[in-house]
């Protein structure tokens, strides 16, 4: 596979408590993201898994706490600087502009880099990679399959070559075989040696493509290990994911 530029930042959230109005949802999170490696962050409905991503991006701001790229400090970084870094970041649900044609959606996450020709150079560069998305990238992204729609979303979010991909629950509201296919393609953006944190509440799956992961409970960090670990832990399962 043809993509990014290899890792070599961490990212590190250190004691970070954010929230919204007066409530604080997440309450002193300390993660991890290591360069080349898939990090998860596992948790049920309303354990702040977007608000994490949120805070991570820049759309909301840490209340306490550091979060670093490699070097730079990035709490309190406005949203496009986090961008230029090198983090991209892959919206819950996998969502397209449905109106839009496939390249033009692929236009639009490229919209950071100013010049025409590296766009188009960087749309080629994925083109081989998703050929599906060439074959259909005069049609309306609404009119796109499942699958076909997970791809596109991920690509947009490699348009900007980034080292660092925050995927926002990729698995939600797709088939089966869908979900092993965004879970393929996140094993081969890893082997083409970029930085993944895959925030999921699909345990299984998920594990299975991490190196390590945390899980997320009412805004606190309950438990974290390498996913074997994580795996093997029965009580993890029943208690926070009602799996058996
Ligand atoms: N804009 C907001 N204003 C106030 N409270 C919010 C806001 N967004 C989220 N919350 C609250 O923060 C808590 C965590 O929400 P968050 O969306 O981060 O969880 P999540 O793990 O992503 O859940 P889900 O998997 O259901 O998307 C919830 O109690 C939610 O109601």
């Amino acid at each position: 596979m043809r993509t990014a530029s290899e890792s070599s930042r961490k990212l590190s959230i250190i004691g970070v408590t954010a929230g919204y109005d007066k409530a604080d949802v997440l309450k002193n999170v300390n993660v991890e993201a290591k360069p080349g490696q898939v990090t998860c962050i596992l948790g049920a409905n309303g354990a702040g898994k977007s608000t994490l991503i949120r805070t991570i991006l820049g759309l909301n701001r840490a209340r306490k706490g550091e979060i670093y790229f490699g070097g730079d400090a990035i709490a309190r970084m406005p949203t496009h600087r986090i961008a230029a870094l090198g983090i991209a970041t892959v919206p819950e649900g996998n969502r397209v502009l449905p109106k839009m044609t496939v390249s033009e959606n692929l236009k639009v996450g490229g919209l950071l880099i100013r010049d025409n020709a590296r766009v188009a150079a960087r749309m080629e560069e994925l083109f081989e990679t998703f050929p599906r998305l060439k074959e259909r990238s005069g049609q309306l992204a609404g009119t796109l399959s499942g699958g076909e729609r997970s791809m596109l979303s991920i690509a947009r979010g490699l348009m900007t070559d980034p080292e660092l991909i925050v995927f926002d629950e990729p698995s939600l509201g797709l088939s089966p075989l869908f979900v092993s296919e965004v879970f393929a393609i996140v094993k081969r953006l890893k082997a083409a040696g970029l930085s993944i944190l895959l925030v999921e509440q699909n345990v299984r799956q998920t594990l299975r493509v991490a190196d390590y992961g945390y899980v997320l409970v009412q805004g606190q960090v309950m438990a974290e290990g390498d996913s074997e670990t994580l795996m093997q832990n029965p009580e993890l399962h029943r208690a926070y994911f009602g799996v058996h």
